[in-house]
């Protein structure tokens, strides 16, 4: 029996039922859900009891008493994986033999690779590691702090944990629990762990998830035939965001954008940030495949219109200069983006002579910094035409 049916073995045991899918090694993509016969649209394909997720009820109690009271749901997860993954007679067996080694995980996520390679992410992606990178080292000191009180006094490894953090980070489903509710946990920390639902992969577009207290439901959004993939779409993401917390970039993602930041702030001094930070307007600068953010037009427009006008056109009101005024927006913004662009290139150029990190992730990093100059190119040409 090879792994797959002896999760699927395990699964059913559980009570989850898979209605024409199955789990199949996907080149490129770990293991991802396959249609076995022709699906239609909103047939019901998986169907997962709560009573299988892995919440932080079903953290043992010896873990988390020795945890602080307010220890993050994402850290109990991690250190319940890290303690039983290294038993052998784990209770999950069957969905610990599936789920990708630490050297996969370690290969994909940005915050595992080596940091000289983090400058070389884009700007929005690494501020997300930046942040992951402070979440886990303050899951990491409460797990380590807790070691000596647990049963055996174990010892494990600062990279055995954080395998388990990042697996549990690219593995988890939104869900309420009546515990994270009465925790009043934050949104982003009301994680399960949910054994097969978890090896679907991602698109922008994708089977539909719903859940109750009783189960998970994933439906199909469209039909599927017989061998097709089948995804689910974990959020309405940008490739930046997908890199950072899932370790991969989409050939085709309508939800992708490209942080202006780096570009616009450098174009503003003290006086003109203070007055976009008091208007709500500094930072948070995009630009998508059809249009450049409202936010980016407020901070150019301060560089273009006086004072009084740019007040004006925050407040929503169109003086009768609007065309002219925009005009001049336009152009400045060519300017930057084609700054820009000179600066994506040298990325590009610096990355292709770079021996740090591993080969693949350098050329993850230049996959990605092609799609943002293809982007950025896009805008300019919109803009001048
Ligand atoms: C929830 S798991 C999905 C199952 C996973 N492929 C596996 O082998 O167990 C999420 C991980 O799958 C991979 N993944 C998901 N969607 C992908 C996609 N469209 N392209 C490449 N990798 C993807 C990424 O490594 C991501 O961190």
């Amino acid at each position: 029996m090879d792994i797959y049916d002896e999760l699927l073995r395990w699964a059913k045991g559980e009570g989850v039922e898979l209605f024409g899918i199955e789990p199949r090694r996907i080149p490129g993509r770990g293991i991802g859900v396959v249609a076995t016969k022709d699906i239609q649209k909103d047939d019901r394909i998986l169907h997962v009891p709560t009573t299988t997720l892995r919440a932080i009820e079903t953290v043992p109690k010896h873990i988390t008493k020795n945890f602080p009271k307010d220890a993050r749901v994402h850290g109990l997860l991690a250190a319940d994986l890290a303690l039983e993954t290294l038993s052998p007679t784990s209770k999950y067996a069957a969905w610990n033999a599936v789920v990708p080694s630490q050297s996969d995980i370690f290969a994909t996520l940005p915050l595992a690779w080596d940091p000289a390679l983090h400058p070389f992410l884009p700007p929005p992606a690494l501020s997300l590691v930046q942040k992951q990178l402070a979440k886990f080292a303050l899951d990491h000191a409460s797990f380590q702090t807790s070691l000596p009180s647990l049963p055996s006094s174990p010892t494990v490894p600062r990279d055995t944990y954080l395998y388990t953090w990042l697996l549990t980070n690219t593995r988890t489903f939104y869900f309420e629990t009546p515990r994270t509710l009465r925790l009043r946990l934050p949104r982003d920390d009301r994680m399960v762990l949910q054994p097969v639902a978890d090896l679907f992969n991602h698109a922008a577009a994708g089977c539909a998830v719903s859940f109750d207290a009783a189960s998970f439901t994933i439906t199909a959004d469209r039909p599927y035939a017989a061998g097709d993939e089948v995804y689910i779409c974990y959020g309405q993401h940008s490739n930046d965001f997908l890199l950072a917390e899932y370790g991969f970039v989409l050939e085709e993602n309508g939800w992708d954008e490209v942080g202006l930041d780096e570009a616009v702030l450098a174009e503003l001094d003290g006086k003109q940030r203070e007055r976009l930070e008091e208007r709500g307007f500094l930072g948070g600068y995009v630009l998508d495949a059809d249009t450049v953010c409202y936010r980016t037009q407020v901070a150019l427009r301060l560089l273009c219109v006086p004072l009084r006008e740019w007040r004006r056109f925050v407040d929503g009101g169109v003086g009768e200069g609007e065309e002219a005024a925009q005009a001049k927006v336009d152009r400045l913004l060519v300017k930057i983006l084609r700054r820009y662009l000179v600066k994506i290139d040298g990325t590009l150029e610096t990355l292709s002579t770079l021996e740090v990190g591993e080969v693949g992730q350098r050329e993850m990093l230049s996959m990605r910094w092609q799609q943002i100059r293809g982007l950025v190119d896009k805008t300019i040409m919109g803009l001048e035409s």
